[in-house]
């Protein structure tokens, strides 16, 4: 793990194994840090926070971009380990390098553009100022779904913003995180400013969100562990971003497009095998449209090449754990027990090991766990509608709030359609919505905050207001 500039062991000197999840075969092993060696950081990033943040943020920007040429020069070797311990397609794994580099490149500018302002005052013996200070020392706390896109995410804005930062990844997929760690050092990150902490999440998160000179925590994760570290956070009052789970709908309207919605819906739902936060959860069709629909759907689920990540022609890899997969085979099971059809996939897959088939299913009810719970894997559960009213009532039906998706050629409905869901992003004609220089981020359930775009930045920032007075004497 990387503390205060130095590569080292945990405390106890004890490691864990990182394994490829399409074999299960050991890749590398990482420290398993505990309570001590979160401390140690947090101790390390409050000891750089003071000549960081007086930094300009000209010269942070500076080795922020440094720092982004460092990973796209390294990019093929990124995404390498991204797949060895995550899984996905190997094409994938270098889009989301790309994606991970792309937060460094945008707040590299950012950090240069956080204004305060002049507030004219009620008496004219006084000038009111309002300027914008880094929080201080921060955490983050990140997912395996995406081990190097979700750690600049939170690190590139944090750092911009003149805050110093412990990261603690997933324990399945830490290598990505200490590789970028290993380049933002290259790049002249001065010793603290970003510590990456391996090792045991309950001991090293009870620190990062007891400990009272950690000013923020970031989370991206499951709902149930952001509530967790959400009340772990109440007695040191910490400011708080939470990204978590969704329940994304998909609405296909009679007047869809449908060769485009399709094409739309294979992206948003099979990407990283379905194990994204924003991926489809449940495709709602227009009962004109739902057999032409499903058909051209399983057509193409059926065709989609399984295998290992590494191999270049790879379109769906495994699913990151064996829970995983008995998920996929339980949420299967519950759904053709209540009526649910299968129309491809369904099964385990021939590979082995937590291989899923991609899979289609119609016939879905709102009472399935198809329908009530994160998916979080390949399997596309198709249910109809028969008006609007009907599918924008079915779509926000649940406690989530992340991403929707609709298909429609009408310019009025797609306002109507657009302002009626209750979602933080809503995909209009399209499957893919990340990027950085748009607000990722959702409402209800699916938890707080904005990352990526000029929002982003705000979650790192303060406001202080200056009142300068006995102007007129
Ligand atoms: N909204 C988003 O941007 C987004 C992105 C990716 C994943 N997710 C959500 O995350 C979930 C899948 O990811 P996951 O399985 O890694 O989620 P998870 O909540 O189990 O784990 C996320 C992170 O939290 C840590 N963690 C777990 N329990 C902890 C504890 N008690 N104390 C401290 N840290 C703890 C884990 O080690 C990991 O680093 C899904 O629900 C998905 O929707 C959301
Ligand atoms: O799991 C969702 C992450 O936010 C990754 S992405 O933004 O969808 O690429």
């Amino acid at each position: 793990m990387l503390v205060n500039g130095a590569w080292r062991s945990a405390h106890g000197g004890a490691a864990t194994a990182v394994c490829d999840p399409a074999t299960g075969k050991k890749v590398a092993q990482v420290p398993q840090g505990d309570d001590r060696d979160a401390r140690d950081a947090v101790d390390a990033a409050a000891a750089a926070l003071r000549s960081w943040r007086t930094c300009s943020a000209k010269d942070r920007g500076q080795i922020l971009r440094r720092w982004y040429d460092l990973v796209m020069a390294a990019r093929e070797d990124l995404a390498q380990i991204l797949t060895l311990e995550q899984g996905k397609p190997i094409a994938e794994a270098r889009a989301e390098v790309a994606s991970a580099a792309s937060f460094i490149d945008w707040f590299a500018e950012e950090g240069r553009r956080v204004y305060g302002e002049t507030i004219p005052a009620p008496s004219t013996d006084q000038r009111l100022v309002v300027c914008k200070q880094p929080v201080g020392v921060c955490a983050a706390i990140t997912p395996w779904n995406f081990p190097s896109a979700m750690v600049t995410r939170k690190v590139a804005p944090a750092l911009a913003a003149g805050c110093t930062i412990v990261v603690k990844p997933a324990e399945q997929t830490p290598l990505s995180a200490l590789a970028l760690g290993a380049l933002a050092e290259q790049a002249g990150l001065p010793a603290g400013v970003l510590n990456i902490v391996t090792g045991d999440p309950v001991a090293i998160g009870g620190v990062l969100t007891g400990d009272p000179n950690v000013r923020k925590l970031s989370f991206t994760g499951s709902t149930k562990t952001g509530r967790l570290l959400m009340e772990q956070c109440a007695p040191t009052l910490k400011r708080l971003s939470m990204e978590l789970g969704g329940n994304a709908p998909f609405i296909v309207f009679e007047d869809a497009d449908l060769d485009a919605a399709v094409q739309g819906a294979l992206a948003a739902k099979y990407r990283n095998s379905g194990q994204t936060c924003i991926c489809v959860n449940r495709f709602l069709v227009h009962e004109q449209v739902a057999q032409a629909f499903a058909a051209r759907m399983a057509k193409a689920a059926e065709a989609l090449r399984v295998g290992h990540g590494c191999e270049e022609s790879v379109e769906q890899g495994p699913l990151i754990d064996a829970q995983a997969l008995a998920k996929m085979e339980s949420m299967i099971l519950d759904a053709t027990d209540r009526g649910a059809r299968l129309l491809c996939g369904g099964k385990l897959h021939a590979m082995g090991g937590t291989f899923f088939q991609p899979t289609v299913i119609t016939d879905v009810t709102p009472d399935m766990a198809l329908s009530r719970e994160e998916i979080f894997g390949p399997i596309a559960s198709i249910a109809t509608f028969r008006n609007e009213e009907e599918a924008i009532a079915m779509a926000n039906a649940t406690e989530y709030g992340l991403a929707a998706y609709f298909y429609s050629r009408d310019m009025a409905r797609l306002w109507r359609v657009g302002n009626a869901l209750e979602y933080g992003m809503v995909g209009i004609n399209t499957g893919l919505i990340a990027n950085e220089t748009a607000p990722f981020g959702g409402v209800k359930q699916s938890g707080f905050g904005r990352e990526g775009s000029r929002y982003g930045i705000e979650e790192y920032l303060d406001i202080q207001y200056l009142c300068v007075g006995g102007i007129d004497s």
